[in-house]
């Protein structure tokens, strides 16, 4: 390297520790040049929001939210088919497209992938692959729970070796439309499921009414009613509806928006059967089914059931200790 190049690259890596990336969620931090054009940025954290983990987890995996400020393309529809990401779903992300004043950085329109390889309670990781940069770049918002005192509240932090400059606004964007969604659903009255394992297999029940659910499986549950708390509805719904008695162990998956209209949010606790319990019936269901592993994806799930497979999957494989086939 020339003393003029290295006069040039000190120059450019303070003006980079100098500059905030836009909506100041990102600081910038390591500047050493990767290739095609790009300034990589280190960053440090992202934002913090006075709302439960699973919310802001939920609203992290939010399809349109993901494919549209990060993918940034409007001519080509993402191939991912449900209201959040899951694992494996692919998109269309522009590199650079509208980005005036980054150009050199994103070497046009890059006719890029993205690729989700995480999407559930502990986060959401994401490959961007594009002929236009170097290599592929890996994207993790990781949502964390910060407790104070008897103050809660949800960090959610950035994780990678570095970020383009290309990306840089539109992690803010996705991130304050992030911000907005978690608004939007944290009050949002809840329904509980019950993950109940026993041995690794997984309880489903299946519907007789009303007529668009009927003969889909779902986990046992309802709404969390005035006055109780959520361990508490676990508690009676699987009385109710299974004439057995559970013990609630925690919570799994990210929350799932319930669709069109419904305006609740579906939140799933783990449990198991309570020492000396009786085994569980149908009380208002046709069928109740335990689960293998390797029966999960094949059962015909409510749409929002189908969102949690993956964190079902892990409960399942932590219990039997099995390996899991998928
Ligand atoms: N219990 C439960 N409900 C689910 C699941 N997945 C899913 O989309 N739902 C939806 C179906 C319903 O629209 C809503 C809750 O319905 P529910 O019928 O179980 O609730 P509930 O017992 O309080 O209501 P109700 O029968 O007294 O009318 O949540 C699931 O796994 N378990």
């Amino acid at each position: 390297m020339t003393g003029v190049e290295r006069c040039d690259r000190s120059r450019e890596r303070r003006a980079v520790r100098s500059r905030r990336c836009s909506g100041g969620v990102l600081a910038p931090g390591n500047s050493s040049r990767t290739g095609a054009g790009t300034i990589p940025v280190v960053p440090e954290s992202a934002f913090a929001v006075d709302a439960p983990v699973h919310v802001v987890a939920a609203a992290l995996r939010h399809t349109r939210t993901v494919t549209g400020f990060l993918g940034a393309t409007a001519e080509r529809a993402p191939e991912a088919v449900g209201e959040l990401l899951l694992a494996g779903d692919r998109f269309p992300v522009a590199v650079g497209a509208g980005d005036a004043a980054e150009p050199e950085d994103a070497g046009g329109e890059g006719g890029g992938v993205g690729t989700v390889l995480r999407a559930d309670e502990a986060g959401l990781r994401l490959r961007l692959d594009s002929p236009a940069v170097g290599g592929p770049v890996l994207l993790e918002f990781r949502p964390e729970e910060r407790t104070t005192g008897n103050r809660s509240r949800c960090e959610v932090h950035l994780a990678g070796e570095s970020l383009p400059r290309w990306l840089c606004g539109r992690v803010s964007a996705c991130l304050a439309a992030v911000r907005e969604l978690v608004s939007e659903w944290a009050p949002r009255p809840v329904v509980v499921g019950t993950a109940l394992v026993e041995d690794g297999m997984l309880l489903a029940q299946q519907r007789c009414y009303p007529a668009h659910h009927a003969g889909s499986w779902e986990l046992p549950g309802g709404r969390v009613e005035p006055g109780e708390d959520e361990p508490e509805a676990v508690v009676r719904e699987c009385r109710e509806e299974l004439a057995t008695e559970v013990v609630p162990l925690g919570r799994v998956g990210t929350d799932i928006p319930l669709s069109a209209g419904s305006g609740m949010l579906l939140r799933v606790w783990r449990a198991r059967l309570a020492a000396g319990a009786r085994p569980p019936v149908p009380v208002e269901h046709r069928a109740l089914r335990w689960i293998e592993l390797s029966q999960l994806a094949g059962l015909e799930w409510l749409e929002a059931d189908r969102l949690l497979l993956d964190s079902l999957r892990t409960i399942m494989v932590a219990e039997s200790g099995k390996h899991d086939p998928k």
